[in-house]
């Protein structure tokens, strides 16, 4: 066999491929495999394009053409569609190394119209890069014929020429239109054409293919972006040993599930036979990972685990204990409230201190006593705490009587296995969607890994606490410091639904998670107000019929509520309606509806929040049981993720409606 020919996928051809059909998918596959073998196969027509830059074009169909530009020894795949639109973005675009930054780049080329407003006056007011000089903007990596349009032009003027340039540039001119301080980029310094696709820079945009098994591999899953290009953070803390346990932040849609994966792949690699777990919160969502690792992979990685980790535990309790029942709220709040009934505290209370000391797993005396109770609304005598550790105990023997407990039970017994000796641990545990564990689940997290290096990996978003409030990681000796990264660049949304989503954020975790910065651009979501439910139903069908006749696909398609029964009544209304529905836990076909919790960590082209009421953001029954004002505020600060959840699950079109008074944490317009 002939050494197969070295390839390299530009982003621009995954996004070109996703316009086309599937058929023609696949044929431009076939027509790559053939590619690699050898380039001059007859059928290929292999040849240069006139007026295309450098370009060079191959048959794929009589119809179907893909564009290529030969880089040292490799070809770069760039493009692919139909013959005269191939034909045509080759003429538009030009591919360079930056004279500064030493990056490579793939440049819209400008109109005449552009080209000539560099020679207009720079308006020093309205033009907010002009105060950047030309050598600076250089700097950054924008091409010499884009510096002084970009200078000369207005905030609308730079946004369509940004367009035109790679998304490293676009992300550091949209720092500095935010104000914060770019520095310029370390140039790149490397040998050859090999070496430079597979600097982390420029991997964000190209990906090297090294070999004919790795392009059958990479080429036979799905071909998504998130595969091939990595951010150079992200790819960062997917490839660094950590001596301990390391973490990764960022606002929604800032790709973390994606590193979460990468990085599970990577020390599956580093550690070959070695069990690595990768887990999540819920079960939706770890299926979702497991999906998308045999994607990355090509096929299982065997000594890789995936599970949501409510299931593992209760795996590895029945390994190590025998069965057991678990016990939720409805089962042992009235339990707790007749044997604590004789004490001078609300029902309220009595829950909220259980479970704490239930998260905690304070069984003991001694544990609890000594448990400091900073930043809890009502203060405790000794003597209360002793009379409510009583009635805990009680409540503890009664379960236990019944072969019962909850689900930090289960989690603190686990742990307290595995640090026994009689469980096995794994390797490394890789976690997404952390900012859900409480106190129990962490623990469990760092009894399940082996201590060492890269033992835990972690990926979370503080502004997505829905289920549990926050957690000091530190008191339960998760310590990241110098092994933790925030991720900035928001690839699921348009900028116009970010900067909403993000408006409604908590104020607390405002600075940790603010601040994305979100490359595409898309139509304004809808803010509609109603008089009562039912008119807002009527037109949310209007609006999900208007969707589905833009072209997308139901199951891209999602109506979210606060509660259960609202999402029904939506269900309900559009299968009425003859339009195609299905649950979001379920398995069918059709438009998704269920609710905001439901589909946590999952994203669709185009949501409509059903609901966004004064009365269901916070839910106000919900606050109602509240025992305390510090109890009431970290209730309202999850209701408030709850919406920032919602809203920032969509990729293009966001409706948002409510009838009534709107929710106080609903942003208003622009
Ligand atoms: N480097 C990348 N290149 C292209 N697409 C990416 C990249 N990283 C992430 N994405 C895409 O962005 C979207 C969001 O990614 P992901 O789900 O990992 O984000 P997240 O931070 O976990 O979001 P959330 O917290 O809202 O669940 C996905 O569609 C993913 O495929």
């Amino acid at each position: 066999m002939t050494e197969a020919t070295p390839l390299a996928l530009a982003k621009t051809f995954l996004k070109a491929k996703d316009r086309l059909a599937s058929t023609e998918r696949a044929t431009v596959m076939d027509a790559l495999l053939l590619l690699l073998q050898n380039p001059y196969h007859p059928s290929l027509h292999l040849k240069k394009i006139r007026d295309g830059n450098g370009f060079w074009s191959i048959r794929a169909s009589r119809d179907l053409r893909l564009i290529f530009y030969p880089y040292g020894k490799t070809w770069i795949v760039l493009y692919c569609g139909h013959h005269d639109e191939a034909y045509d973005w080759a003429r538009r675009h030009r591919v360079e190394v930056h004279q500064i930054t030493g990056e490579i780049q793939i440049i819209v080329i400008q109109t005449k119209e552009q080209a000539e407003g560099a020679d207009s006056v720079p308006m020093e007011v309205g033009a907010p890069l002009a105060r950047y000089d030309e050598d600076y903007l250089l700097s950054l990596g924008v091409p010499p014929d884009y510096v002084k349009p970009l200078r000369y032009a207005t905030e609308d003027g730079i946004l369509e020429l940004m367009k035109g340039l790679p998304e490293t540039v676009q992300e550091r001119i949209w720092s500095l239109l935010e104000g914060k301080p770019v520095p310029p980029p370390p140039r790149i310094q490397v040998q050859s054409a090999e070496e430079l696709l597979s600097h982390p820079l420029v991997r964000r945009q190209f990906h090297l293919l090294q070999s004919l098994q790795e392009m059958r591999q990479a080429l036979g899953g799905p071909w998504e972006a998130w595969r091939f290009f990595l951010h150079p953070l992200q790819r960062e803390m997917v490839e660094a040993r950590f001596g301990g346990p390391a973490r990764v932040t960022g606002g929604a849609g800032t790709g973390k599930t994606v590193v979460a994966i990468h990085r599970t792949r990577t020390l599956a690699r580093r550690y070959p036979g070695a069990p690595i777990l990768l887990t999540t919160f819920n079960k939706g969502l770890a299926q979702k990972l497991k999906g998308a690792l045999r994607d990355l992979h090509g096929e299982e990685l065997p000594n890789v685990h995936v599970e949501h980790l409510h299931s593992l535990a209760l795996r590895l309790y029945e390994e190590a204990y025998g069965p057991i029942e678990i016990w939720t709220e409805e089962r042992y709040r009235p339990l707790l409230e007749e044997l604590g009934g004789g004490l001078p505290f609300s029902p309220g209370f009595l829950l909220s201190e259980w479970e704490m000391v239930d998260a905690w797993g304070l069984y003991t005396w001694e544990a609890y006593r000594g448990f400091s109770r900073e930043g809890r609304g009502t203060p405790l005598s000794a003597r209360e705490r002793l009379a409510l550790f009583e009635v805990f105990q009680r409540v503890w023997e009664a379960m236990a009587a019944q072969g019962a407990t909850t689900f930090n039970g289960v989690c603190h017994r686990v742990r307290a296995a595995l640090e026994g000796g009689r469980l096995p641990r794994f390797r490394a545990v890789v976690a997404d969607e952390t900012q859900d564990f409480g106190p129990a689940e962490l623990m469990l997290l760092r009894a399940l890994a082996e201590e060492g290096e890269d033992d835990l990996f972690l990926a979370l978003d503080p502004g997505q606490r829905i289920y549990k409030g926050p957690t000091s990681w530190r008191a339960l000796g998760l310590e990241v410091q110098g092994r933790s990264r925030r991720l900035r660049v928001n690839y699921r949304t348009t900028r116009e639904i970010g900067e909403l989503a993000e408006r409604a954020l908590p104020p607390e975790v405002e600075g940790e998670v603010r601040g994305s910065l979100a490359l595409l651009r898309g139509p304004k979501p809808e803010r509609r107000g109603f008089n009562r439910e039912g008119e807002a139903l009527e037109e949310l069908v209007r609006w999900v019929r208007w969707v589905l006749g833009q072209g997308l696909d139901p199951s891209q398609v999602a109506v979210l509520a606060r509660v259960h029964n609202l999402a029904e009544r939506v269900g309900e209304r559009l299968r009425q309606e003859g339009l195609p529905a299905q649950r979001l836990d379920g398995e069918g076909e059709g438009v998704w509806y269920g609710t905001v919790h439901g589909a946590k960590g999952l994203e669709f082209r185009a949501v409509a929040l059903f609901g966004a009421n004064a009365s269901l953001f916070p839910l106000r029954t919900l606050l109602q049981k509240a025992p305390d004002p510090q109890e009431k505020a970290l209730l309202e600060e999850r209701e408030r993720s709850l919406l920032y959840v919602a809203l920032s699950r969509p990729r293009e079109y966001l409706w948002v409606g409510y009838w009534g008074a709107p929710s106080p944490y609903l942003p208003g317009e622009g």
